[in-house]
């Protein structure tokens, strides 16, 4: 069995970084647990946890993807974490959180050098491959404010992944031969994430946000195939909402996603 990606010299050197890159964050490592999304739910709505704080794992063994898929997490695999905060924008602009962490995911790995992109919704790619994903979720308190919580996993290390993900999952050892130190790796994208977290309360620093992901997702006026839970659809893309909507084209009816996956686009050069 292969061996957590985190050890104590390891996570002595991420406290040190995050301390100095964002004093508040409390920094919490757990080797193996279920879901590190569902942890922080659990003891964030017992009162153990509160925000703003980073769980990471060493291994998840019921790790969870967008549309109930599990996310493969073995140990010394990747870098498994989850952010928890208390949101400082309305309830319908909350994608504003998982727009902050692709953007800051993909500008760390180009840090390393890695020339990632940004896939819509939720998804990093590395030469046209899913190389990480986002899974954000708004965690109801009751009577007390609402918090989010954002996940992610980022397939560092794994050589060899499940049959059924094979032929469209890698990871940054397998597309390079190797992976940044992963504390570093860590430090830098929480880095990038507090640099524009303040921002995200001001509508024009959400709308600067909003316009260079769009520009990232490369998907303006494109020729579209996705997959939804009700079906398979072609259409032009019309334009990314602001609220992160997909909204495609269908002969003169406008689709509007939230979620799906993207088969494939190409752009007519068509007006
Ligand atoms: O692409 C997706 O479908 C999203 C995958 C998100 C996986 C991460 S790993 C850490 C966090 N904990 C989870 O159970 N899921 C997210």
């Amino acid at each position: 069995m292969k061996k957590s990606l985190f050890n104590d010299q390891i996570l002595e050197n991420l406290h040190d970084d995050i301390k100095t890159i964002w004093p508040e964050l409390q920094v919490k490592y757990n080797s193996e647990v279920e879901s590190t999304n569902s942890l922080i739910k659990k003891k964030a709505k017992s009162g153990d946890y509160t925000p703003p704080l980073l769980l990471l794992a060493g291994e998840q063994t019921a790790g969870r993807g967008r549309r109930q898929r599990s996310w493969y997490s073995p140990a010394g695999g990747g870098l498994y974490f989850s952010l928890l905060l208390k949101p400082e924008v309305a309830p319908e602009e909350l994608y504003i959180y998982t727009v902050l962490a692709s953007l800051s995911i993909q500008h760390a790995l180009q840090h390393f050098g890695f020339d990632a992109d940004i896939k819509w919704p939720n998804d990093i790619l590395l030469s046209d491959s899913k190389l990480a994903g986002i899974l954000s979720e708004l965690l109801d308190c009751g009577d007390s404010d609402n918090l989010v919580i954002i996940g992610s996993g980022i397939n560092t290390h794994i050589e060899e992944f499940p049959r059924e993900i094979a032929d469209r999952a890698t990871s940054l050892v397998r597309e390079e031969g190797m992976a940044p130190p992963v504390e570093a790796l860590m430090s830098r994208i929480i880095a990038e994430f507090r640099t524009n977290l303040e921002e995200v309360t001001r509508q024009e620093a959400r709308e600067d946000l909003h316009k260079t992901w769009v520009e990232a997702l490369g998907l303006g006026g494109c020729k579209i195939k996705i997959r939804t839970e009700q079906g398979l659809f072609s259409g032009t893309v019309q334009e990314i909402s602001e609220r992160g909507e997909l909204i495609i084209d269908r002969e003169g009816n406008l689709m509007h996603l939230d979620t799906g996956d993207i088969m494939n686009f190409y752009n007519s050069g068509e007006k």
